[in-house]
């Protein structure tokens, strides 16, 4: 076995939906753990994967090891496979809040830690993950998760202290995204359009919108102003958008958010 994953519902499941497409580890390279026969019974369904209900069977078949439970099962998930960690593990958070010394801490031992903030997109190759380490954790070593990350979108390797702001921008963010599009949607569906295709017009902008940023590299205050046409349509719902506090509320929600993580 290959890789762990103590955990494995969305973010998991996402993680190894994109890693099994690239073909970067076989299902049988791949163990998971759940907590109920229902969880594993998904897992093993959905993904193919090896199963088990006991998280020290994880620790004990593979030396990657991804913590994909909620933040606050971390310290007692740790416990019960502690005794199993050796110097040839990497244990690897990737929970808001949970920081390397705090895993290390849990852990008793001095191990190789990293941390990573992925999203969902990841479920369909395009995901956005940040990724941090300890000093033990080699080059070598971090070549190997950048090969798992990127086996399931982008990643950036960034300074511990700044993975609040990537839990934020997106992590967190593709949940704000969804909202958006699903207003989009309602109010194509409120001039008469069905819904499916609704969906298919919002989602498709965004896509659009997000690649022109990545590909031009142009400003997105710029690419903003290409749409406007003076006199025109798109100006008075940007109006409306900032008389509504749009790049307020969404400055705000991404500051929550950041701020939430710290105190995790
Ligand atoms: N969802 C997201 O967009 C993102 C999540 N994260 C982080 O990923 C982590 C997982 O989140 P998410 O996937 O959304 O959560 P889910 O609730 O979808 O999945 C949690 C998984 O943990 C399992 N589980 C719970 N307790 C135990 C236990 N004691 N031993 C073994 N497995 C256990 C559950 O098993 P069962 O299925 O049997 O209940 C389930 O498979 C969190 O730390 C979260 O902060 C990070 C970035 C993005
Ligand atoms: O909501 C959460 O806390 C997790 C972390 C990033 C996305 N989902």
């Amino acid at each position: 076995m290959k890789i762990g994953f103590i955990g494995c519902g969305n973010m998991g499941s996402a993680m190894i939906s994109g890693i099994l497409k690239k073909g970067i580890f076989q299902k049988d390279e791949i163990i998971v753990s759940n907590l109920t026969e229902e969880g594993s019974k998904r897992s093993r369904e959905k993904l193919g994967v090896v199963t088990t209900l006991d998280n020290r069977q994880v620790v004990k078949n593979a030396k990657t090891i991804i913590l994909a439970v909620k933040p606050q099962f971390y310290q007692e998930v740790i416990e019960e496979v502690r005794a199993d960690l050796t110097p040839e593990h990497m244990v690897i958070g990737i929970a808001p809040g949970k920081s390397l010394d705090w895993i290390q801490e849990i852990c008793q031992t001095s191990l190789k830690v990293a941390r990573l903030m992925p999203n969902t997109p990841a479920q369909v190759g395009e995901g956005m993950t940040g990724v941090c380490r300890n000093e033990l954790v080699t080059d070598d070593d971090l070549e190997q998760v950048l090969k798992i990350t990127d086996s399931f979108g982008k990643t950036q390797v960034v300074p511990e202290r700044l993975m609040d702001a990537v839990g934020a921008v997106s992590g967190c963010s593709p949940a704000y995204v969804f909202i958006f599009i699903e207003a989009m949607a309602d109010a194509a569906v409120a001039q008469g359009m069905p819904r499916k295709q609704a969906y298919q017009f919002a989602a498709q902008s965004v896509l659009g919108s997000a690649r022109m940023v990545l590909e031009t590299g142009m400003h997105p205050g710029e690419l903003k102003d290409m749409v406007c046409s003076p006199a025109g349509t798109t100006i008075e719902g940007v109006r409306t958008l900032e008389k509504a506090g749009f790049r307020s509320a969404v400055f705000e929600a991404l500051q929550a958010c950041a701020d939430k993580g710290k105190k995790m």
